[in-house]
C-alpha cells in the first residue's frame, strides 16, 4: 500500500502492467487516494475469467445441450419438454412476453411455476387479487361494439388537450421542469408523495444492490424469468436459456453470459441460432464443460416470393405482415391500408405493453376478427405466435441509434422466419418487399453469412464498490469510466454499452444517495432519451432521497378512448412509468408501496390502448395521404 502525496506526479508501475494501468497511475494524483493498491485494482478489473465469479456453478459439472436451428424449428419446444419433466426448472426468456407465455403454459400443465421479471412477480398458484387483463372474451366484446360515430376524439379526451409528454406528466401529476413544483393542474408529484417521512429508512429496504438476483417470494418448483433475473445461487435440475445469440447484444449480452457461466443447473438447454454455437462452446471450454448439439430444420418451408408487392396495396392478401421500423410509419401504413383496401390492420410495436402486443397478435390470428393484415416492427421477431402467411419488408434499412443501416442477414432471417408457423393456417411461409428494387438486397441479406459473436460483460456492483474503495474521491461516473478503461478482457468478450447507465448517473448526480441505492436507481428501466421518463426517474429518486413514500393514490387513468397515435403514446408512456414504479417497488417496498395500484393502473392503460387501437380502425380516422418516406 502506498502513502498518498500530492507531490507524486506519476506512480511507478511494474512493467508488466498494461498501458491502461499506467494511465490509472496518473489518476491516483487526481483522486488523492489514500488506500490505492495497484494489484487490487488490477484484480478488480480483470475480466478475463468471469466464470470464476460463479461458485455454485463451478462446484458442479453441468451437462449442456445446444438446440441449434432457424426460427420455427421446434428448438424451444424440445427444451421446454425437459424443463417440465424436471423436479426443479428455470426458463430464462429474452422478453417478458415469453416468460409470461411459459409461466402460463407450465401452470396449465399442472406444474406450479412462478414468474419473475424485473417489474413483476407472480406465484405459480396465481393470486386472486390479480388485476384482470383484457382477455379473449373482453376482446370479443370490444369487437362486437357498434360502429361509433366519427367525432373529434381529441377534444373529448382530457389528456389530449396538451401536447405529448407534457400532458402525460399532467395526468400523472408529474412535473417535468422540476419534480418539486406542484402547481399546474392539481395533480402533482408532491401530492403523490405522502406528507409523512417514511418510518423505515431507505437503507432498510430489500434492495438487492441492483443485482439481478431473482427474489421471488413464491416457492414453486419451476420459474419462468427474464434472463436478467436468473437466479444463479439456487440449484436447479434443468435450465433453459432461450435465444442465446443475444449474448452478442450490445446492451443486454452480459445477461446471457452470466446465465451461461453462472446457472447452477445439472442440465442446461441452450436454444438459438447456429451462429451462437462457437461462442457458447468457447465459453464452456473455460469451465471444462462439453456441449451436445442437436440441430433442427424448419418445421415448415420458407421461401422468397417470386415478386415484390410492386408498391401496390391491391396486391395485399389475408395473413400478410407489413414490416416497418418506426411507430409513426406503422400508423401511416395502417391508415393507408385501411383507406385503400378492404382490410383492417392489427398493429405490433415495441413500446406497446406486452399484453397489448399479445392481444393484437390474437386479434390478427382470430379468423373472424376482420383484422387480416398485421403492421409491425421487428418486435414480432420474438415472443409472439402469429399466423403470418407472408412477410413484406417496406424497407431494409433500420435506424441503429446513429444512422440508417441495412438489416443484417440474421435480422432478415429472424423477421422473415415469422411467416408460415408450424400448424397454423399457413403451412408455407413467404417473404418479399414492397419496393421492387429492394428484392435483390433482401435475397442477398437472407442468404448472407452470419456474423460471428462475442459475449457481453458488465461491471457488477461488487466490482464497482471495490474500485470505489481504491478511489475514495471518485464519483460513480468516474468509476464506470475508469472500470471500462482498465478492464482486461480476452477476445471472446466485450464490455456492454453503459451509456444509459452513465446518463442515469449524470441525471441523479445532484441527489444524495448511498452508493448502493444510486447503483440500483441507475439500473432502473427508464429510457432517458425520453424527457418524460427522465422526469419520472428523477422524481422517484428525489422522493426516495427525502425518504418519503411515493404513492399512486392521486393518479387516475382517463376513461375516454381515442385511437389518435398521440393519445395512445401518452397511455404507453404512462404504462412505462408504472413499469419503472413496479421495478422500484420490488427493490424499495417501503418507499414504493403501491405495487397493486400500479398493476391496476397498468391494466387500465393497456385496456385504453387496446380500445384505442380498435377505435382507430372502427371510426375510420384517416389522416390525409402523405408521400411515402423511405427509411
Ligand atoms: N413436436 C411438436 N409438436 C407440436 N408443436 C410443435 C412441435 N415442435 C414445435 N411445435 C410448435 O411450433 C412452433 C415453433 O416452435 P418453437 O417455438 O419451439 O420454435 P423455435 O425453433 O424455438 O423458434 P423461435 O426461435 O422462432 O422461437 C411453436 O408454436 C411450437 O409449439
Amino acid at each position: 500500500m502506498r502513502a498518498p502525496t500530492s507531490e507524486i506526479s506519476t506512480i511507478p508501475l511494474p512493467e508488466t502492467y498494461p498501458s491502461s494501468m499506467q494511465a490509472f497511475g496518473q489518476d491516483f494524483v487526481r483522486y488523492r487516494a489514500t488506500t490505492l493498491d495497484q494489484s487490487v485494482v488490477s484484480r478488480i478489473s480483470d475480466m478475463r475469467q468471469p466464470q470464476l465469479t460463479y461458485h455454485q456453478a463451478r462446484s458442479m459439472q453441468r451437462k449442456f445441450i445446444f438446440h441449434a436451428g432457424p426460427t420455427n424449428s421446434g428448438k424451444t419446444y424440445s427444451a421446454l419438454k425437459r424443463f417440465r419433466e424436471a423436479n426443479r426448472g428455470i426458463y430464462c426468456a429474452p422478453l417478458r412476453l415469453l416468460a409470461l407465455e411459459v409461466y402460463d403454459d407450465t401452470n396449465n400443465h399442472g406444474i406450479p411455476c412462478d414468474l419473475v421479471t424485473g417489474e413483476d412477480r407472480k406465484s405459480g398458484k396465481g393470486r386472486p387479487d390479480e388485476p384482470q387483463e383484457l382477455n379473449d372474451s373482453a376482446l370479443d366484446k370490444l369487437l362486437r361494439l357498434p360502429h361509433l360515430p366519427k367525432g373529434d376524439v381529441a377534444s373529448a379526451n382530457p389528456i389530449s388537450l396538451m401536447d405529448g409528454d407534457a400532458s402525460t406528466a399532467a395526468i400523472l401529476g408529474l412535473d417535468h421542469a422540476s419534480p418539486k413544483v406542484p402547481e399546474s393542474i392539481g395533480l402533482t408529484l408532491n401530492s403523490i408523495f405522502s406528507s409523512q417521512a417514511a418510518e423505515t429508512s431507505s437503507s432498510q429496504s430489500d434492495n438487492d444492490g441492483g443485482d439481478t438476483k431473482a427474489t421471488s417470494s413464491a416457492q414453486s418448483s419451476h420459474v419462468a424469468c427474464t434472463i436478467e433475473m436468473a437466479d444463479v445461487d439456487k440449484v436447479f435440475d434443468v435450465a433453459v436459456i432461450d435465444e442465446v445469440q443475444l449474448i452478442g447484444d450490445r446492451d443486454r449480452g452480459w445477461a446471457w453470459t452470466r446465465a451461461l457461466l453462472g446457472l447452477a443447473a445439472h442440465e442446461i438447454h441452450v436454444c438459438g441460432e447456429p451462429r451462437a454455437l462457437s461462442i457458447v462452446e468457447s465459453l464452456l471450454k473455460s469451465t471444462g464443460e462439453d456441449v451436445q448439439v442437436h440441430t433442427y430444420e424448419r418445421l415448415t418451408p420458407l421461401v422468397v416470393a417470386p415478386h415484390s408487392i410492386n408498391r401496390n396495396l391491391a396486391n395485399l392478401r389475408r395473413g400478410d405482415a407489413i414490416i416497418a421500423f418506426s411507430r409513426k410509419e406503422l400508423f401511416r401504413w395502417k391508415a393507408e391500408i385501411e383507406r385503400e383496401t378492404r382490410f383492417r390492420c392489427a398493429i405490433v410495436y415495441g413500446s406497446l405493453p406486452p399484453q397489448t402486443r399479445a392481444q393484437q397478435a390474437r386479434l390478427f390470428n382470430q379468423p373472424d376478427s376482420g383484422f387480416d393484415i398485421l403492421v409491425a416492427t421487428d418486435a414480432i421477431g420474438m415472443g409472439l405466435n402469429l399466423n403470418i402467411g407472408r412477410i413484406i419488408f417496406t424497407t431494409l434499412q433500420k435506424f441503429n441509434g446513429v444512422s440508417n443501416v441495412t438489416l443484417s442477414p440474421s435480422e432478415v432471417r429472424q423477421i422473415a422466419g415469422r411467416a408460415g408457423r408450424f400448424r397454423s393456417k399457413f403451412p408455407r411461409g413467404e417473404f418479399t418487399t414492397f419496393e421492387p428494387e429492394d428484392m435483390g438486397i433482401l435475397i442477398k441479406q437472407f442468404n448472407g453469412p452470419a456474423d460471428s459473436l462475442q459475449a457481453g460483460l458488465m461491471a457488477n456492483f461488487e466490482q464497482l464498490e471495490a474500485l470505489s474503495k481504491q478511489l475514495p474521491g471518485a464519483d460513480m461516473l468516474d468509476l464506470f469510466t475508469k472500470f471500462e478503461d482498465l478492464a482486461r478482457l480476452d477476445k471472446r468478450y466485450f464490455m456492454c454499452d453503459s451509456s444509459d447507465r452513465k446518463e442515469a448517473i449524470k441525471l441523479l448526480a445532484p441527489l444524495n444517495l448511498s452508493f448502493k441505492d444510486r447503483y440500483t436507481f441507475i439500473l432502473a428501466p427508464a429510457n432517458l432519451e425520453n424527457d418524460y421518463m427522465r422526469s419520472c426517474l428523477l422524481s422517484f429518486a428525489t422522493g426516495f432521497e427525502a425518504n418519503r413514500p411515493i404513492t399512486l393514490a392521486a393518479i387516475t387513468v382517463p376513461s375516454t378512448t381515442s385511437g389518435a397515435p398521440s393519445v395512445l403514446n401518452e397511455f404507453e408512456q404512462c404504462h412505462k412509468m408504472l413499469d419503472l414504479y413496479m421495478w422500484l417497488s420490488y427493490r424499495f417496498p417501503q418507499l414504493f408501496p403501491d405495487r397493486d395500484a400500479a398493476k391496476q393502473l397498468q391494466a387500465q392503460c393497456a385496456e385504453r390502448i387496446m380500445e384505442g387501437l380498435i377505435e382507430e380502425t372502427r371510426t375510420g380516422r384517416r389522416p390525409k395521404p402523405q408521400p411515402r418516406r423511405r427509411y
